[in-house]
């Protein structure tokens, strides 16, 4: 699991550290050099003779860029740093004493179109303006110099790598959103833990790739993460795999209220996505147009009413009142009469408005941006779709706040948030997932996952719920995720890993449910 700690936390454990006189910036200042000069020799530059521009600001962030700036000269590097706020005294020294060029741009009248020309023969720009420190927008003349850099760099994809030192200059550090101007970065060298905007969209998509410089902040091992991204491991270890004991019952049987008349299709896709995840046996209740649909593709369904561990409700119904959407709401209530987990999609969202407030964790909602905006403003926050974009991790948070169920906010990141404990943002999906019926299978395979847990979850075997219980459906919310991410991406063509190259082919959503089992034994082995 990769585990991202709040700015209030990672200062937290540095204060004994610090205290303590441990050289926390020098530490952080030595892998800063390490991380450059390995992303110079990734590309196939030499480091001694490389030219690199430190964007130094008035913080430690920027002291960390003036010491690894010296360690850099010694190398043989010509460094050149841009001072643009009153630099760390002691960084200043040492850079200088190593031979870096200090230009010091904070008195003047065109910083940006300074720091342009230093730029443009330079090969490593290392964006050390502002870190866990920063307060809102970047500020002028930082948000300027930041929109000239981000501009040339989007001009020239090319030109010079860039190194963020902890975070890129100016994202919202612990959710991930963007209050102004960032430079875009190809590498992020973040001192003792990922902070949560490196995991959450969408900052974290202008981060690059992500190395941990390890400075010793051992008390962040025992403190709970902000913020979480599970790993194939986490997912090995969770999912359900059957033993010898097991039947279909104790596997988990699957209730689904999905598809109607008007849209048949999503029980098809729902009881897809069940059923190549893994689990006894998938209960369909449903109009007869459906039911002979998911019968014609999927004659293992069993279409009449009787004991089941958890229930997906929604999928192919629309959101206006009908005789299928009163149908959900019993289903519903019954569920949470019986203490049963339930998932709740597309349709059964619309239900949550007035009704059904007080929710359990073990009620999972599957919204996208625009459903997450319609059911907050229907609960009185009027929140637009691209005010969810804007601040996904916030927004999935509130509404699990305010429903006290746990929320899956779907995406090319999908974050998982419960009213507490931590936030999950699952990253393995390709953009060809984007495509009708994709969310219909990823339903079905949080309800099996759910079902397959249902005793446990519904207190059934332990009378309540364990301490390490707590947030599990979240946790099984976002296994589900990283497997229908990985499914999409072999469907696609594409290796399971998210960080495997190549653009893939097209998929549909019944080719990625059908996915499901060879990412699964790629995970299980
Ligand atoms: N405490 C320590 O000794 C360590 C700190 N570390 C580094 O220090 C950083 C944190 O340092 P600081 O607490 O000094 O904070 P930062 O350096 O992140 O930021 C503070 C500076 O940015 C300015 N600033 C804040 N918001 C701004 C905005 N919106 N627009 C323009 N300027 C803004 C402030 O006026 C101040 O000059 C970490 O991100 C990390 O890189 C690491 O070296 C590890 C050890
Ligand atoms: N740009 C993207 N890149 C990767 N995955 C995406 C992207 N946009 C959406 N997705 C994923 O595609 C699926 C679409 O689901 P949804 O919008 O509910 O479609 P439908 O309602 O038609 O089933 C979700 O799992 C979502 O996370
Ligand atoms: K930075």
């Amino acid at each position: 699991m990769i585990s991202a700690h709040s700015a209030a936390a990672v200062r937290a454990a540095e204060e004994p550290l610090l205290a303590a006189r441990r050289p926390l910036m020098a530490t952080a200042a030595f892998a800063l050099a390490t991380r450059v000069a390995a992303a110079l020799r990734r590309e196939g530059y030499r480091v001694s003779g490389s030219i690199v521009l430190l964007l130094v600001g008035g913080g430690n962030n920027g002291g960390d860029a003036l010491f690894a700036g010296a360690h850099l000269a010694r190398r043989g590097c010509l460094v050149h740093a841009a001072l643009l706020g009153r630099a760390h005294a002691g960084g200043l020294a040492a850079a200088t004493a190593a031979g870096v060029q200090v230009h010091d741009l904070t008195e003047d009248d065109d910083p940006a179109g300074a720091v342009l020309e230093l730029a443009g023969w330079s090969g490593v720009w290392v964006d050390a303006l502002v870190g866990i420190g920063a307060r809102g927008a970047l500020r002028e003349p930082l948000a300027r110099v930041v929109e000239a850099l981000a501009e040339e760099r989007a001009e020239n994809p090319g030109g010079a790598i860039v190194v963020a030192v902890d975070v890129p200059s100016g994202i919202g550090v612990d959710d991930g959103t963007l209050p102004g101007p960032v430079l875009p970065a190809d590498v992020t060298v973040t001192m003792g833990a990922p902070k949560p905007g490196l995991l959450l969209p969408p900052a974290a998509d202008l981060a690059g790739r992500v190395e941990v410089a390890d400075v010793g902040l051992d008390a962040l091992d025992d403190a709970v993460p902000a913020v979480c991204r599970l790993t194939g491991d986490d997912v090995t270890a969770l999912w359900p795999v059957p033993g010898p004991g097991d039947h279909k019952y104790t596997r988990g049987v699957l209730g689904l209220v999905a598809g109607s008349q008007t849209y048949p299709g999503a029980a098809v896709l729902a009881a897809a996505g069940a059923l190549r995840t893994g689990l006894g046996m998938v209960r369909y209740l449903g109009p007869e147009v459906p039911t002979a649909l998911v019968h014609q593709r999927f004659p293992e369904v069993v279409a009449v009413p009787g004991r089941v561990q958890a229930w997906v409700l929604g999928p192919g119904v629309g959101p206006e009142p009908s005789v299928r959407s009163e149908e959900v709401g019993e289903a519903l209530a019954a569920a949470l009469a019986a203490h049963r987990p339930v998932v709740l999609d597309a349709g059964a969202l619309a239900l949550l408005g007035e009704t059904f407030t007080d929710l359990p964790a073990t009620v999972v909602l599957t919204p996208h941006a625009g459903e997450l905006a319609a059911l907050l403003t229907a609960r009185g926050e009027e929140t637009s779709r691209e005010d969810v974009e804007d601040a996904p991790a916030r927004h999935a948070r509130l509404a699990a706040e305010i429903t006290g169920a746990t929320v899956l906010l779907k995406g090319a990141t999908t974050v998982v948030a419960a009213p507490d404990g931590p936030l999950y943002a699952q990253a393995e999906a390709t953009g060809w997932l984007a495509t009708a019926g994709a969310g219909d299978v990823l339903a079905g395979m949080v309800g099996a996952l759910l079902a397959g847990y249902g005793d446990l979850l519904s207190g059934e075997l332990h009378g309540a719920l364990p301490s390490d219980g707590a947030g599990l459906p979240a946790r099984l919310a976002a296994a589900a995720a990283l497997v229908h991410g990985r499914a999409a991406r072999t469907a696609a063509g594409l290796t399971g890993e998210a960080t495997a190259g190549g653009a893939g082919a097209p998929v549909t959503a019944m080719d990625v449910a059908a996915a499901v089992p060879a990412a699964l034994r790629a995970l299980l082995g």
